[in-house]
């Protein structure tokens, strides 16, 4: 007969025959030790001391936030006696800041990380004063409303509007302090209602912002075989184009004016589904059924910030112009020109109707440099010799990450 150990208890009748349930009460018990692991005195003495080492970081991080909104503030108060938000907002200066957490950064933490902690803390810094009132295409859970917080943080107030036309108006006419609006699409091109809008506008570029876009198929059911119609903004649809043709073939795929809105009709029905980002469930209260389901794993969406004034240059920035051209040989080779010869490098040209007489074409054109640099104006002198017309739409920080 087997020796039991000392201290070891006789096992009971139901023990020494283990039924069923015990044993799937002893894998149960595993799978729990596993995931909450008994501590030693040791280990426990170790994590309370960790734990009190970050209580105390978390209080000198808290000392020093509250210490660096008063001395924001103080800044606010030397640029004058200034009345609304916009008054205080240096889009310049704050590349500046975020370009400097960058370069410290060491990791453990992404910049990608560290700069959204930095965006909230200078959001909450000039929101002291007044939060900036931001239009964007709305209605919420949009792209464009997530650009908006990356680009101004969480204490900024975004307005959803519902035309790209209404975000410009509301810039123009100061009821929003800024816009931000799609330009680009890293595999679709260029949103071309966007840049018309520059043809009439006075208002000004006076940022960009670069979005990672995931997108995801969400419905009221959250199953792939009740889906018959897919909702979805047209660039979506065409983002996601392989992927609807994979799983989706019969579906009718129908084209609105937002994702969001595409969210909302899904809502309604059990047999629709709607591409859109994953915070449009939550919005929608949607399911989701895949995602992220874009063709292409680097889908970036290019947004512009609109305003209704320049900013002075931030070190590393980006210069938008409008050319219109005489109709003659050799007009746009006199346009890009200068800007080669002084150095500076061209980022992206557009040919777009000019909308002032038959067949003449407006470019857009987008070149490293701030229109305060020499070498920019000497190219933009040049320029303007050949053109019939230079409008300059702005010059601000290129994205930060
Ligand atoms: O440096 C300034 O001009 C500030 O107002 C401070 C600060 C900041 O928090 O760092 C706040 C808002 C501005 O948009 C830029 C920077």
């Amino acid at each position: 007969m087997k020796k039991s150990k000392p201290g070891a208890r006789k096992p009971s009748p139901a023990q020494a025959k283990p039924n069923p349930a015990t044993k799937r009460s002893a894998v149960r018990k595993k799978a729990a030790d596993e995931i909450v692991p008994v501590r030693s005195d040791a280990s426990r003495a170790m994590l309370s001391e960790v734990r009190a080492r970050i209580d105390g970081i978390d209080q000198t991080i808290q000392e020093l936030i509250a210490e660096r909104a008063e001395k924001a503030r103080q800044v606010g108060k030397a640029k004058g006696a200034a009345k609304a938000a916009i008054d205080y907002y240096r889009p310049e200066r704050e590349a500046q800041v975020l370009r400097r957490v960058v370069d410290r950064n060491e990791g453990p933490l992404t910049d990608e990380v560290l700069v959204r902690v930095f965006r909230e803390i200078m959001s909450a810094c000039l929101a002291q004063q007044e939060p900036l009132k931001v239009g964007y295409l709305g209605p919420e859970g949009t792209f464009s409303q997530q650009a908006v917080y990356k680009h101004f943080g969480h204490s900024a107030h975004g307005l959803p509007l519902t035309t790209i036309e209404e975000v410009f108006q509301e810039v123009e006419s100061g009821a929003a302090d800024f816009g931000v609006v799609p330009v680009e699409n890293s595999g679709q091109g260029t949103i071309q209602s966007t840049l018309d809008m520059f043809l009439t506008s006075p208002l000004k570029i006076c940022g960009e912002v670069e979005l990672r876009v995931h997108q995801y198929l969400l419905s009221r059911t959250g199953h792939i075989e009740d889906v018959e119609r897919v909702y979805a903004h047209a660039q979506s649809l065409a983002q996601c184009k392989t992927w609807l043709r994979q799983h989706l073939p019969q579906a009718e795929k129908q084209s609105l004016a937002s994702n969001a809105e595409a969210a909302r009709r899904a809502r309604n029905a059990d047999d629709s589904a709607a591409i859109a980002g994953k915070s449009a469930a939550h919005v929608y209260g949607l399911k989701v059924i895949a995602g992220p389901i874009e063709d292409r794993p680097d889908n970036t969406t290019r947004f512009l910030v609109v305003g209704r004034e320049l900013f002075p240059p931030s070190g590393n920035d980006r210069t938008s112009v409008l050319v219109y051209v005489k109709d003659k040989p050799g007009a746009l080779f006199n346009v890009l020109r200068p800007l080669a010869e002084h150095g500076l490098s061209m980022n992206r040209i557009e040919s777009r109707p000019a909308h002032q007489g038959l067949w003449r074409y407006a470019f857009f054109i987008d070149f490293g440099g701030h229109v305060e640099d020499e070498a920019v104006q000497a190219a933009l002198k040049e320029i303007a010799r050949d053109a019939s017309e230079i409008k300059i739409l702005g010059s601000y920080p290129c994205a930060i990450l």
